[in-house]
């Protein structure tokens, strides 16, 4: 069976299995593994990829959160109470390194809006996948993208944009959280992702139920492209 029939299978298998031909019994696949990359200068993006990884266990999925390394010299980042305090929050929390994708079926980033795009915080992090990517490892993979800004409007489309652009070139099969649920609508409404309009304040219901709705949508679609 050819890739694309296999991505067809998983998208529609009603429509599929009137023609297949028997097959054999499928064997219980192995959990999703999937890994959560976020950088958060002031904590919302920290706070949505702990919703997003709490979400994806409760769907069944191995999940490891590591947060994009700090390129920002120490002494801006001491300039400024709320950086600082963010960056102490995190100090437990690992640095990506390119082989936290290397053997995962799912990827999923969470980056500030900044000037309508990722963070350089994230960018950096990309820039070290150049040896994975060239192994082959980043494709096939599941990709799906979220963000938040300070204004509704204020660049998230663009942001996820320009980051499933980067998943395109490794070969990954996005999966946006489209128009599939009505939560989307009661959180602004972004096709492209989880987009949090922040405020300095804790998450609202509504936000933390797109992220779920986002991130058990991708489990659901990785778990249907394992058992082929
Ligand atoms: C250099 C810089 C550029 C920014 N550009 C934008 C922007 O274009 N639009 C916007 O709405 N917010 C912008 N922001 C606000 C950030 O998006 C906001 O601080 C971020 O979403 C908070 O996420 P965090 O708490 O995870 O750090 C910018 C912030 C900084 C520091």
């Amino acid at each position: 069976m050819t890739f694309l029939d296999r991505l067809l299978k998983a998208l529609y298998p009603r429509t599929q299995a009137q023609d297949a031909p028997q097959e054999s019994p499928v064997t219980t696949p192995s959990p999703v593994r999937m890994t959560i990359v976020y950088y958060s200068t002031y904590g919302t993006n920290h706070q949505m990829a702990e919703v997003a990884a709490e979400a994806a266990r409760e769907s069944g999925a191995e999940v490891r959160l590591v947060k994009a390394r700090e390129t920002a010299p120490q002494e801006v980042v001491n300039g400024q109470d709320a950086w600082r305090a963010q960056q102490e929050r995190t100090a437990h929390v690992p640095e990506a390194t390119p082989a936290d994708l290397e053997n995962v079926d799912a990827i999923l980033f969470s980056s500030p809006t900044r000037f309508g795009g990722a963070t350089s915080q994230i960018r950096a992090y990309i820039d070290t996948l150049g040896g994975l990517w060239g192994t082959g490892a980043l494709a096939n993979k599941t990709f799906s993208a979220m963000t938040s800004a300070q204004n509704p409007h204020g660049g998230q489309e663009t942001t996820l944009q320009t980051l499933y652009i980067t998943a395109m070139h490794w070969g990954a099969i996005l999966t946006p959280p489209g128009y599939t649920d009505p939560v989307l609508f009661a959180s602004g409404g972004n096709p492209y992702g989880a987009s949090v309009t922040a405020n300095g304040e804790p998450l609202s219901e509504a936000d933390k139920a797109s992220i779920r709705h986002q991130v058990r949508r991708q489990i659901e679609i990785t778990q249907k492209l394992k058992a082929q």
